[in-house]
């Protein structure tokens, strides 16, 4: 298994998955590569959930040439994927093909860059848009974002998954790049929430964004400023 239990957060440590986010960090790495990457590393997370977090149950299987026993994975037809938007988008394409059955939820979230971070650290945040699935106590959920920053983003979002949702199996916050304030706002704010990350790194800045990071990952993807 390449998922490693740290203190604050689990680390997928899959070589493929820190390849590629080593080319993402790159600033050379232009959108189109940018975009594709992100999707890459989506479905390795996904992977790794499946190989690290789920199930398997033995299922008899009929080959054209005899009876034998398969193993298949369990709870794959319940499972939410939430889509932080925007910059989430090719990272959940990426998580949808581990999970292509998957119910699907989407929340338009951004940080208010000019008012900037309080004294505790936390960006003010501005939910434009909520559209879950129902979730039950039969689902894992996994709320995809890139970026953990400060953790408010992910705060503000679990707030609404949490109010929405009649129970889940597993909750599970998926990031490709974590900051150690983040992972901390958010595992005290929803303890019930299991962190996984492939990188976290070392601080933020004053402008609240991850260093060494990888910058802005909604714009690198979507090609805006
Ligand atoms: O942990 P935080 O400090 O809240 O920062 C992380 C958030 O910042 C980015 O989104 P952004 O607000 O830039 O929106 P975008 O996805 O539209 O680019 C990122 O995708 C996270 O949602
Ligand atoms: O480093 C950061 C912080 C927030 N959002 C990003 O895209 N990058
Ligand atoms: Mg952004």
């Amino acid at each position: 298994m390449t998922i490693e239990d740290r203190d604050d957060a689990y680390l997928i440590t899959h070589a493929l998955a820190k390849d590629t986010l080593s080319r993402l960090r790159d600033v050379e790495t232009e959108q189109v590569a940018f975009r594709k990457g992100l999707v890459k590393l989506g479905r390795i997370c996904g992977y790794e959930i499946i190989d690290g977090a789920m199930e398997t149950e033995y299922v008899p299987v009929h080959t054209p040439l005899a009876e034998t026993t398969g193993e298949r994975v369990k709870g794959l037809d319940d499972v939410v994927i939430i889509n932080v938007l925007r910059a989430a988008t090719p990272f959940v394409e990426g998580l949808l093909k581990a999970f292509p059955r998957a119910k699907q939820g989407v929340i338009s979230a951004g940080r208010d860059e000019e008012a900037g971070m309080n004294d505790d650290g936390e960006f003010p945040i501005t939910i434009d848009y909520v559209k879950l699935p129902e979730i039950t106590e039969r689902d894992t959920v996994i709320v995809a974002d890139p970026m953990l920053a400060t953790g408010s983003t992910m705060s503000a979002v679990l707030d609404h998954v949490l109010s929405e949702a009649d129970g889940f199996e597993n909750l599970f916050v998926l990031s490709a790049v974590s900051a150690p304030d983040g992972l901390v706002r958010v595992g005290e704010a929803v303890p019930q929430a299991d962190l996984l990350t492939v990188a976290i790194d070392d601080r933020l800045d004053e402008d609240g964004f991850i260093v060494p990071g990888l910058g802005d990952a909604g714009d690198r993807a979507f090609r805006t400023t």
